[in-house]
């Protein structure tokens, strides 16, 4: 299936995110201090090194790569101050020239969904992101309010379209009103949506496997795709590009265990290697593409 195409506006997250991605790369890097993480590096599980396992995480990663997604419940979990860290890791991976996600996975009514974007979009929110996760459970429309308002302001948001772990089918495969699964449902809002605003900047995380993951992408037709999987799944760099089908300028792959297990010491030598392997996958997929 092949998508029109929305001409994405230069200032906005998906053409902010492409410029980025053109100058550095497709791959993004996951990151939030999770007890398990800190423990991979022989830290404690404590906000002092928090401080250090993220600022070495974002200062290694954030010139290198187009986006960085952070998992705002291992800030928060520290309360005020892990909030303030937070925001000095968002300021940290701007600084460096990376668009952030704040992967919040939030879902809301209409109310509280006006205010999301004062507290996680644009540079003067209180968090500071470029985007944010969000999960559409109570329906699209009770989103509204944050879609419109990041749109204004040049940021984007990524639904929870399928996601990754074992039991996600249970609930995303069910057959909804609209006769279709939920997470094909989703998806082709994504694509209704952004048409219906004449824009782009909404996006979706497909984290199935193979050709479900193609087929959903594909009815997304326009915004920003975070294609999981290097990770734990231990999915290959060629199967999640293969998944992005003809769509793979607008695909982002993030990787977060498979950067973070290692030593410290071999953060900046790992990067290189996802780098490379990440660009060469694209690189054949786009000559297969002209070839085909
Ligand atoms: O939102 C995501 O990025 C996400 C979607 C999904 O379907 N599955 C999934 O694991 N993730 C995220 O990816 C992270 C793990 O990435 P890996 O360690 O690279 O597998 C999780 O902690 C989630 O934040």
């Amino acid at each position: 299936m092949s998508a029109p195409r929305v001409p994405s506006a230069a200032d906005g997250f998906l053409g902010r995110w492409r410029a980025r991605a053109a100058r550095t790369s497709r791959l993004g890097v996951g990151l939030g201090p999770s007890p398990e993480r800190l423990a991979w590096w022989g830290l404690p599980d404590t906000l002092a090194a928090a401080r250090t396992h993220s600022f070495t995480v974002v200062d290694a990663v954030a010139d290198r790569v187009s986006l960085v997604k952070i998992q705002t419940p291992f800030f928060e979990r520290f309360g005020g101050p892990g909030l303030e860290l937070l925001r000095a890791v968002v300021d940290r991976a701007r600084a460096g020239g990376a668009l952030v996600v704040l992967d919040a996975k939030r879902c809301d009514a209409p109310d509280v969904a006006r205010v999301l974007p004062e507290l996680y979009l644009g540079e003067d929110s209180v968090l500071g992101g470029d985007a944010v996760t969000l999960v559409p459970w109570m329906g699209l429309d009770s989103l509204e309010p944050t879609l419109v308002e990041a749109g204004r302001r040049g940021c984007g948001v990524l639904l929870m379209a399928r996601t990754s772990n074992h039991a996600a089918g249970t609930v995303q495969h069910a057959v909804g009103g609209t006769g279709d699964t939920v997470s094909r449902t989703i998806a082709e809002q994504v694509a209704g949506w952004n048409r219906a605003h004449g824009t782009d900047h909404l996006g979706a995380v497909v984290g199935a496997p193979g050709p479900e993951a193609r087929e959903l992408v594909a009815r997304t037709e326009t915004g920003l795709v975070s294609l999981p999987g290097l990770g734990r799944q231990g999915r290959s760099v060629a199967s999640v590009v293969a998944a992005a089908g003809d769509q793979l300028d607008r695909a982002v792959l993030p990787v977060t265990s498979g950067l973070l297990r290692g030593a410290p010491e071999r953060l900046s030598a790992s990067l290189d290697g996802w780098l490379a392997e990440v660009d060469d996958a694209c690189e054949r997929a786009r000559r297969a593409a002209v070839a085909a």
